[in-house]
């Protein structure tokens, strides 16, 4: 199994996604570090996405997943981080692309709009899928 740390955080409305995403990562091998939030109280998902910005630049994690209602909100927040390249995925052809063509080192998923079969597709597909480079790599340098 792979070295690969995922972080993975959500604000109140993923809580319950993020808690069963990361099951099934553990249940593969994987490393994952859970970065909150803690429960289902309400809180601000802005802090979550800067929590992962900072797993990734420090290193202790290599990708990351996000979550939050719509997955909207903590994708305006992550982006906002020049290293950061967040996918607002709905389905596993989104979950490819987002690897494929845009590189892309956080998977984001929206809790209230994703069904739970969807969602664990998404990352399966999303940390299964290399990038292709080729073309895609002077549009991806012109993004940071
Ligand atoms: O884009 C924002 C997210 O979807 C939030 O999860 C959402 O706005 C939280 O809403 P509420 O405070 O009503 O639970």
């Amino acid at each position: 199994m792979t070295a690969e740390t995922i972080a993975i955080a959500s604000d109140h409305a993923g809580y319950d996604l993020k808690a069963s995403l990361k099951e099934m990562l553990e249940g593969e091998g994987r490393a994952v570090l859970d970065l909150g939030t803690d429960g289902r109280e309400s809180v601000d998902y802005p802090d979550f996405a800067d929590v992962i910005a900072a797993a990734l630049k420090d290193g202790r994690a290599q990708r990351g997943i996000l979550i939050c209602g719509t997955g909207i909100g903590i994708s305006i927040a992550a982006n906002r981080h020049r290293h950061v390249r967040a996918a607002l995925c709905h389905d596993i052809t989104t979950a490819r692309l987002s690897r494929q063509h845009n590189d892309a080192n956080v998977l984001v998923l929206g809790a209230r709009t994703t069904g739970i079969e969807v969602a664990r597709d998404c990352a399966a597909t999303f940390l299964a899928t290399p990038y292709e480079g080729g073309r895609h790599a002077r549009r991806v340098a012109k993004l940071g």
